[in-house]
């Protein structure tokens, strides 16, 4: 198995601790080293005959693996390093896979829009096979009428802002109890990330099932086995695989990553075919939630030219809970740890809440319209701290030219948006936190990933998020109710960092751990 050696702010692999580790390799990996040798000459041979434009620069590696031995396990901060090196569009070998990384606005734009429908798909990682549901989801499904089928439900019926709208008292009744066990907590220490979590997996599931959190024992011991599923299950999908990079060798699955992943999923499996079981035996539930939507698309669908089988009710219930849930409570956590580390920023969005909403009042969704410092507060962080970093890669479908070189069809193309945000030829002082950049008129800073691709925090293209307009919702809605109803510290001797961890999802390597003051003086708010 591969293994890295860190230092402070790298992790390379030294080269004697990489022939120690060749030598130490079971005879398949042999085997399987001498052939992909072979391949690699061979392709090398390929390339120098080729007469379309050359790949992308990039690190020469060793034979076989490549660059993969000297990967560092925060990925986007050692990409961006490997731009300074090598350039806006470079490709690294990845084992027998060609990784391509992208990480200007230019380079961005020729892969998200000027190409975007051969770019349009994605290279599923090996982990993805390990329950037919997951290879089948939105995130993973090839461009084509399956995928354009599940966005179309998906959006349709759950995250369209009519869908929204009429379910808003759901995500009222989260935020409002979130707020009531914050009051209950006043004085103590809380994991805020643990929280919001909490708040936006049930605004979820009860869009999906109805299901909510009731008591407050079960609030925590659901929340965390939800929270630590989902964290490790993006973790898995975002951490190089061996398999990916020499399918050779996925049916050894040498460092055990497709095995832990199937425990977690087998996890999900159970929870999901419980709770659809329950609805299929109460009967036809009047369509009153997702779940009942789908399992009648299930039963009135099966026979179309593009079926939906019970595999993709599941996919998207998958799809809703991991994808919906670290994204937003990640964003959140960043938020409120970039604000107390600045704590003029929490105030001026007290003021404007005290002015829009009023201290005898509580914070209500058709609020967030007028609250527009906190807009910039946000739109800020999704630029320093953007959920998907390396967004989901994509791969293109046929090859392809980005930047005057050669993408091979089936490349891994990673487009670095975490880089690009912190770009300092885009950005003025761009790693500090200054919401009022978004101020300006002069460019229009919206969600849409379209522009100038300095920035696009949900991606851009046929692939951006499916969610934005719930992720909006929820980060402001949180966001706004916890800065009304509290004010927040530190607990003495508590230094506050702002450290990240990569992870197909990126999280604060700490958790944010802070005490709530309650600010209003009518108690019955918080009730
Ligand atoms: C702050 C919160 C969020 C951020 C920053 C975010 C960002 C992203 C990004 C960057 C992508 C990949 C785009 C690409 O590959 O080009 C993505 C895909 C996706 N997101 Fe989100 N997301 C968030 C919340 C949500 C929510 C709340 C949902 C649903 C409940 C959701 C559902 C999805 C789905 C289904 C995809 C796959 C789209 C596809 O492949 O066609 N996301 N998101």
């Amino acid at each position: 198995m591969l293994s890295y050696s860190s230092t402070e702010n790298a992790t390379y692999f030294a080269p004697m601790d990489m022939a120690k580790e060749i030598i130490r390799l079971p005879l398949h990996w042999a085997a399987a080293a001498a052939i992909a040798t072979v391949l690699w000459y061979a392709f090398l041979l390929r390339r120098s005959r080729s007469p379309s434009p050359r790949l992308p620069p990039g690190p020469t590696g060793l034979p076989v693996v490549g660059s993969l031995p000297f990967l560092d396990p925060e990925l986007h901060t050692f990409f961006a390093r490997l731009a300074g090196t090598h350039g806006p569009t470079y490709s690294l070998r990845l084992g027998s896979k060609l990784g391509v990384v992208v990480s200007s606005p230019a380079a961005a734009r020729e892969v998200l829009r000027d190409n975007d429908a051969v770019f349009a798909n994605r290279d599923v990682p090996a982990v993805a096979g390990v329950i037919d549901y997951v290879a089948s989801d939105i995130v993973s499904s090839p461009s084509g009428p399956t995928w354009r089928m599940l966005r179309r439900v998906c959006v349709r019926e759950m995250l369209s802002s009519s869908s929204l709208d009429a379910v808003y008292h759901l995500r009222r009744r989260e935020v409002r109890s979130t707020v009531n066990h914050l009051f209950s907590s006043a004085g103590k220490p809380v994991d805020i990330g643990e929280q919001v979590f909490l708040s936006v997996l049930n605004v979820i599931t009860s869009m999906l099932w109805g299901g909510t959190v009731e008591s407050e024992a079960e609030r925590s011991t659901v929340g965390s086995e939800f929270r630590e599923l989902v964290g490790k299950i993006t973790g898995l999908l975002g951490a190089p695989n061996v398999s990916d990079f020499f399918p050779v060798l996925q049916r050894f699955d040498l460092q055990g990553i497709e095995k832990k992943m199937k425990v977690l999923l087998e996890r999900f499996d159970r929870i999901f075919a419980s709770i659809i079981d329950q609805r299929r035996s109460a009967g036809d539930g009047g369509g009153k939630d997702f779940l009942d939507h789908m399992l009648r698309l299930e039963r009135e669908e099966a026979d179309t030219a593009t079926p939906f089988t019970m595999t993709h009710v599941k996919a998207l219930l998958m799809d809703m809970v991991v994808g919906g849930t670290d994204t937003t409570s990640n964003t959140i956590e960043f938020a409120m740890a970039e604000m107390m580390k600045k704590p003029e920023t929490i105030k001026r969005v007290q003021e404007e809440l005290d002015q829009v909403v009023g201290r005898d009042n509580i914070v209500e969704e058709s609020h967030i319209p007028e609250l527009h410092y906190l807009s910039l507060v946000i739109k800020e962080v999704l630029r320093l701290h953007p959920a998907l970093p390396l967004l989901v890669p994509h791969c293109p479908s046929s090859t392809s030219t980005i930047g005057g070189y050669t993408i091979p069809q089936g490349s891994r193309v990673f487009v670095n948006v975490w880089a690009i945000h912190r770009d300092p030829s885009v950005w003025e002082d761009p790693l500090e936190f200054k919401p009022e950049r978004f101020s300006s008129t002069e460019f229009k800073w919206d969600y849409n990933g379209g522009g100038d691709f300095t920035y696009f925090p949900f991606g851009s293209g046929r692939r951006i998020c499916a969610g934005i307009s719930m992720a909006e919702r929820m980060t402001a809605y949180s966001l706004a109710s916890l800065l009304h109803s509290f004010d927040w510290k530190l607990q003495e001797g508590a230094v506050l960092d702002l450290e990240e961890k990569f992870g197909i999802v990126l999280k604060k390597a700490k958790p944010l751990v802070a005490i709530p003051t309650p600010r209003l003086a009518n108690l019955d708010l918080y009730s």
